[in-house]
């Protein structure tokens, strides 16, 4: 009797070993994330990442939310900071930077920012802007790459990655949340921007931003690959993250100014922590419901809380 239910265990305790949740699945280097229709469009523009008044007008205005939003939610995970470089001995990476408008930023704050963009001409601008800096100059690194390219050599260096009005310009969105997810340290801070996918992204986001009142050039955006939050955030969860906030962000076109808004219909931000578990083979990693099927096991069989508590 003792040796059957002990077999039975011991079948039961490597079908769990067996076991892989979607975000410890090994990267495959072959998946690019970069549309190489979004390197052209960003490629005509990368001289004007700089210009206040012009085509980035928009995205130097929403550092009035984004900034806050990402020094406040990154404070709540330390116990004290250096008044003046409140984020000083972080390490950040924002992921497709273009010019840099939210990098510098991020550096001024105390972080030490790497910031990647697949658009070589976009480092170019963002590292002759920082080189008027001395500090930033020091704080900050760019390399024109994507973000698979260097998933590997970066794995959990990071305590925050940045993809600020990236998500919407990328293919395989769910490559790119998992590259995401894997450059993390465990406990790290995921912050995204984007737009969301509806009617009134379309009218507005399109048809009549791009269209009718030029305030972002013709054809930045298509409108199929924008993403909802409820789909994003079945991505980020079913990556390992764990979806902190999303609150809607909205553009007034005639001020020229962001503000928060319940309301994300339009453009949003999000907020998502990594777990902090490490990767293990255990049967920490079943599935919720096995893991608690393990656990009744447990209460009655010595062989198995040995395995649990390894
Ligand atoms: C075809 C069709 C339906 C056309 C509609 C035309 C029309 C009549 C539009 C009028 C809309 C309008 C201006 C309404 C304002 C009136 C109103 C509702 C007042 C309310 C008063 C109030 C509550 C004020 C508070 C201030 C506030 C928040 C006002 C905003 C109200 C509101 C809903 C405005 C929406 C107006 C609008 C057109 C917003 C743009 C929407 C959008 C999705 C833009 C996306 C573009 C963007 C800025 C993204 C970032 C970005 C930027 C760039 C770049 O190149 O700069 C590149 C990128 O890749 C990016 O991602
Ligand atoms: C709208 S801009 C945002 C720039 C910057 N994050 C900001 O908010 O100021 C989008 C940027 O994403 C970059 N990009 C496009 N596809 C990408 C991808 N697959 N991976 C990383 N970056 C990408 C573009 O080159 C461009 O610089
Ligand atoms: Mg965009």
């Amino acid at each position: 009797m003792w040796f059957k239910s002990c077999s039975m265990n011991f079948a039961f305790l490597n079908r769990m070993k067996s076991y892989r949740l979607p975000w410890i699945r090994p990267y495959s280097t072959s998946r690019s994330t970069v549309d190489s229709n979004e390197v052209k469009t960003f490629l005509a523009l990368a001289h004007r990442w700089w210009d206040e008044q012009g085509v980035y007008a928009p995205l130097h205005s929403m550092n009035d939310l984004r900034v806050p939003f990402i020094r406040d939610n990154l404070l709540k995970t330390v116990a004290n900071h250096q008044p003046g470089k409140p984020l000083s001995g972080m390490k950040i990476l924002d992921v497709g930077c273009g010019g840099g408008l939210l990098t510098e930023p991020l550096g001024r704050l105390g972080a030490s920012v790497i910031g990647i963009d697949p658009v070589d001409e976009n480092i170019k601008t963002a590292q002759h802007h920082k080189s008027f800096d001395p500090v930033l100059d020091k704080r900050i690194e760019y390399r024109a790459c994507s973000l698979e390219e260097i998933v590997e050599e970066t794995a959990e260096t990071f305590d925050a990655v940045v993809a600020s009005e990236v998500v919407e310009h990328v293919i395989d969105l769910e490559t790119f949340i998992q590259c995401c997810c894997q450059v993390l340290k465990p406990g790290g801070s995921l912050f995204i921007t984007t737009i969301n996918k509806t009617q009134l992204s379309y009218a507005l986001g399109i048809v009549f931003a791009e269209q009718i009142a030029g305030i972002v050039p013709k054809g930045t955006h298509t409108w199929e690959k924008f993403v909802s939050p409820e789909k994003l955030e079945s991505i980020l969860e079913s990556n390992g993250l764990s979806v902190q906030t999303v609150t809607g962000m909205l553009y007034n076109p005639f001020s020229g100014y962001w503000h928060w808004s319940e309301n994300t219909s339009l453009n949003y931000a999000a907020y998502a922590v990594k777990s902090s578990v490490q990767e293990h083979s255990g049967p920490e990693f079943a599935l919720k419901g096995e893991r608690e099927e393990l656990r009744a096991e447990a209460s009655t069989n010595s062989g198995v809380r040995e395995e649990l508590k390894k």
